[in-house]
């Protein structure tokens, strides 16, 4: 298994804005797999301002786990900016990016993303991983103007935050789970030890888009993601479906739910499969990742009132164990966990 290190040099070769064709090396044979996208099945959108938004809320996340939410409160403003920071952070030269690279196992910087040493073919993908701070990465990355982007991301987190605890009440209310059952979660010390993490993504133009893949296909190690995009590219595999295309309202934010969510709702709730194709044009996407702390047991929150036949489908794990397993398995890190 190529290290981080490793497979990040099997991008460095290809300096993406120059790429006449796609590499052998990148090339994806699910990537031309059968998409819907003109037959009019999409995903649900639901407006948070609606009084129905918590009912349909949870029928999006039993059916599909996956919506776009509008009437969500995060200011336009701040999106644009956050699209406008990714575009000045991709547009830096290759070897200034390499400045921030992700050390080998680190779980921050620039470069590619984890799962990708559990393959043996790259994607067209280049991103930034920040926990907390963006500082460290940022003097790096723009040693004399580094604030800016600092306040822009700090700013980000801080309302991304805030909406997928909101998120997070609505669905706890509809597992009925008091959220009193996980105490991190209200408490203001141990918030800080969330593991948030946000997830800048860079999809160069690609002259061969069917040959190739953005993301290969995954679920995210998360309770909830919430993620902008302008453009489409996002895909979500539907069982009995196939693959469905995602095509982003403006303004609007894709909240899917993620692992932790399917755990502890005992697979009530799907944590949805999805993939990333790319296309010519340059695309972005920003994930912010909402995950418990390390050392949080996941395990089904199995409500009082669903009576005592519930039966467990998953063992008690640590966040941490969890994250290791899915690291190292990804997809078959729940037949691990099953009782
Ligand atoms: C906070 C996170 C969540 C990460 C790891 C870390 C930073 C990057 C995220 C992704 C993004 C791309 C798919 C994925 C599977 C990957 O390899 O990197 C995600 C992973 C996870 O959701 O497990
Ligand atoms: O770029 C996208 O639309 C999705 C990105 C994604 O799945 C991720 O960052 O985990
Ligand atoms: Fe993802």
């Amino acid at each position: 298994m190529a290290t981080p290190e490793e497979a990040y040099m099997r991008i460095i070769p290809l300096d993406f804005g120059s790429a006449k064709s796609v590499p052998d090396s990148f090339v994806w044979p699910q990537a031309s797999d059968e998409v819907h996208s003109s037959d009019g099945l999409t995903i649900p959108v639901i407006d948070l301002t609606d009084p129905n938004a918590p009912q349909l809320i949870t029928e999006a996340c039993q059916t599909w786990g996956i919506l776009q939410l509008k009437g969500h409160g995060i200011p336009t403003k701040l999106m644009e900016d956050m699209e406008s920071e990714c575009e000045r952070l991709f547009s830096l030269p290759t070897d200034q990016k390499m400045k921030a690279l992700r050390s080998p196992g680190g779980s921050t910087g620039y470069g590619i993303v984890p799962m990708q040493s559990l393959f043996s073919t790259t994607m067209w993908h280049e991103g930034l991983t920040i926990m907390g701070s963006a500082i460290d990465h940022a003097r790096l990355l723009w040693p004399n103007d580094y604030q800016r982007f600092c306040d822009k991301i700090d700013d980000y987190q801080k309302q991304m935050k805030a909406l997928a605890e909101q998120l997070m009440r609505i669905l706890f209310k509809a597992m009925s789970i008091p959220v009193k059952e996980v105490n991190w979660f209200d408490d203001p010390t141990n918030s800080s030890g969330c593991n948030l993490a946000l997830q800048l993504n860079s999809y160069p133009p690609c002259p061969d888009p069917t040959r190739t893949l953005g993301l290969a296909p995954h679920t995210d190690t998360s309770i909830v993601t919430l993620l902008q995009a302008k453009t489409s590219g996002l895909q979500v595999f539907k069982d009995g479906v196939g693959w469905v295309a995602v095509k982003p309202l403006p303004n609007a934010l894709i909240v899917h739910l993620g692992d932790f969510t399917r755990i502890l709702s005992n697979g009530q709730f799907i944590s949805v499969l999805h993939r990333v194709v790319v296309k010519p044009i340059q695309r972005y996407s920003v994930g912010y990742f909402f995950r418990p702390p390390m050392d949080f047991a996941v395990s089904p929150l199995l409500s009082k009132d669903l009576g005592p036949e519930q039966v467990p489908r998953y063992r008690s794990v640590t966040a941490k164990e969890y994250l290791d397993l899915k690291a190292r398995h990804l997809e078959k890190a729940f037949s691990l966990i099953e009782n």
